[in-house]
C-alpha cells in the first residue's frame, strides 16, 4: 500500500520545530509521504530532515497543492488555519486536518486530542467520520495528563488550577527577551553584587529602578517578567476571565466528553519566568474522600507518563520543577494532600513541557493514529 501524503505547514516555527524533532526520534518519517509547506519560502529547499523525496517548499496559500494531502499537520497559527481551513474544505478536500492553533478547538466538527486521555473518543470519531483534530491548549493538556486518573472516574467536582505560564507560550521573541531581561539585570549591578561588602538593599534597589527604566528590554512582554511576573495570560473576556483561564473549563471538558454538567475548572493564569514549562498549583474539590495513597495510585495508574512524587520536601525540589521537566515528556505530579478545608479538598501541584506534551506530542500521536501505526 502507498504511503499517506502528509503536508507539513509551520514546521520551522518553535511548535512545529519540536513537532519535527519528535517526529524524527519515533521514525515517523518511514511512514509516511512529507510536503513542506511554506508561507513565505515558495520554492527553497525543503528540509532534509525526511529525506531526498522532500523536493522544495510548497506554498501554504495554494489550496490545490494542499488538497493533493491526505493528512495536513499545521503548527503555522490561527491566523492561517482562519485563512485556509475553510477554503479547502469547500474545495472539497476530505483529508484530514491536525492544527495546534485554538481557531477550531471549540467546532462541533473538531476533537480536541490528547489520546492518553481521549484516545478512545478519537478512534470513534474517526469511525463517525470526524476528519478535523485539533491540540488542546497547554495548560489543559498538561493538567489532563497529570490528573486524568481522577477525571476519568469522575471523582472531581470542581478543579481551581492557579498557573505558573513559561515565556514559549508567549512565542520564540518571548523566550529571547526573558534571557535578555536577567542578563541586563544582571549587568545593572554585575559589580555590586561580586562585592561581599555592599548592602543587599542597595542592590536590590538599584535592581527596583533598573527593571521599572527604559534600559530593561520588554518590548515582547509589554512589562518586566525576569525579576517579576505577568498575572494575565491572553486577552480580556467580559467575565473578568482572561481568554486563557476562560479554556480551562471550556476545553478541558470537551477532552473529558462532558456535554451536561461542565466540572467547574477556573482559576488565574500568571506568567513566570521559566522558559518551557508551564506548572500548575490544582486545588480540587473530589465528590469523595480518598486517602492521599488511593488518589496517588489512581493517579499514577492513568497514563505512562505520569510520575506521582512523594509529598516530602527533598523529592518535591529534586523532581517537580521546570528545570528537571524541561525537553521530557514526564509528567510529574506532587505536593498531593489533603487541604485544611475538609477531607475532599485536596492540593496538588504539576510541571510539564509546554512544547511537548503541550502542543506538538498530542498532534504527532494524532498522525500515528490515522496511520494506523
Ligand atoms: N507557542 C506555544 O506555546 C504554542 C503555540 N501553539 C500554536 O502554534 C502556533 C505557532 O506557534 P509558534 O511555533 O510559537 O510560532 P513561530 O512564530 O515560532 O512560527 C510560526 C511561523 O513563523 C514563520 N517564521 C518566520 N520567521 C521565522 C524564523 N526566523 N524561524 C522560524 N519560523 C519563522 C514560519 O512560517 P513560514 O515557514 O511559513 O515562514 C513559522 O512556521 C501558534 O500560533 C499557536 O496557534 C499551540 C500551542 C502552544
Ligand atoms: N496561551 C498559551 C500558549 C498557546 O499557544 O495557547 P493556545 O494554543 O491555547 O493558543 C500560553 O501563553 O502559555
Amino acid at each position: 500500500m502507498s504511503q499517506q501524503k502528509v503536508g507539513l505547514v509551520g514546521w520551522r516555527g518553535m511548535v512545529g520545530s519540536v513537532l519535527m524533532q519528535r517526529m524524527q526520534e519515533e521514525q515517523d518519517f518511514a511512514h509516511i509521504e512529507p510536503t513542506f509547506f511554506t508561507t513565505s519560502q515558495k520554492g527553497l529547499p525543503a528540509p532534509d530532515i525526511a529525506g531526498a523525496q522532500a523536493g522544495v517548499l510548497e506554498d501554504a496559500f495554494d489550496i490545490a497543492a494542499l488538497s493533493q494531502q491526505d493528512i495536513i499537520i499545521t503548527c503555522q497559527g490561527g491566523d492561517y488555519t482562519k485563512a485556509v481551513y475553510a477554503k479547502l474544505r469547500d474545495a472539497g478536500w476530505k483529508g484530514y486536518w491536525i492544527d495546534a492553533a485554538s481557531a477550531l478547538r471549540m467546532a462541533d466538527d473538531a476533537i480536541i486530542v490528547l489520546d492518553p486521555v481521549n484516545g478512545n473518543e478519537i478512534k470513534h470519531g474517526i469511525e463517525q467520520g470526524v476528519r478535523t483534530f485539533v491540540g488542546g491548549n497547554c495548560t489543559v493538556s498538561l493538567m489532563l495528563m497529570a490528573l486524568g486518573g481522577l477525571f476519568e472516574k469522575d471523582l472531581v467536582e470542581w478543579a481551581s488550577p492557579m498557573t505558573y505560564q513559561a515565556a514559549s507560550g508567549s512565542g520564540a521573541k518571548h523566550m529571547r527577551e526573558l534571557i535578555s531581561q536577567m542578563g541586563a539585570i544582571h549587568s545593572a549591578v554585575k559589580d555590586k553584587v561580586d562585592d561581599p561588602a555592599t548592602a543587599i538593599l542597595d542592590i536590590d534597589q538599584q535592581v527596583a529602578e533598573f527593571i521599572r527604566s527604559d534600559d530593561y528590554p520588554s518590548d515582547q512582554f509589554g512589562v518586566p517578567l525576569a525579576g517579576s511576573l505577568i498575572p494575565y495570560i491572553d486577552t480580556q473576556l467580559p467575565s473578568g476571565q482572561s481568554r486563557e483561564e476562560w479554556k480551562a473549563q471550556a476545553e478541558a471538558n470537551k477532552i473529558l466528553g462532558v456535554t451536561e454538567s461542565p466540572v467547574p475548572i477556573d482559576g488565574i493564569c500568571v506568567r513566570v519566568g521559566a522558559m518551557r514549562c508551564h506548572s500548575q498549583a490544582i486545588t480540587l474539590k473530589l465528590k469523595q474522600d480518598l486517602s492521599v495513597e488511593e488518589i496517588e495510585t489512581l493517579l499514577a495508574e492513568h497514563n505512562e507518563w505520569v510520575k506521582v512524587i512523594p509529598n516530602d520536601r527533598n523529592a518535591t525540589m529534586e523532581e517537580l520543577t521546570p528545570a528537571k521537566v524541561t525537553g521530557t515528556l514526564s509528567i510529574p505530579v506532587g505536593r498531593i494532600r489533603k487541604l485544611t478545608m475538609g477531607p475532599e479538598y485536596i492540593s496538588a501541584f504539576t510541571v510539564g513541557d509546554q512544547l511537548l506534551w503541550g502542543a506538538a506530542e498530542p498532534l504527532r500521536r494524532m498522525l500515528r493514529i490515522i496511520l494506523g501505526k
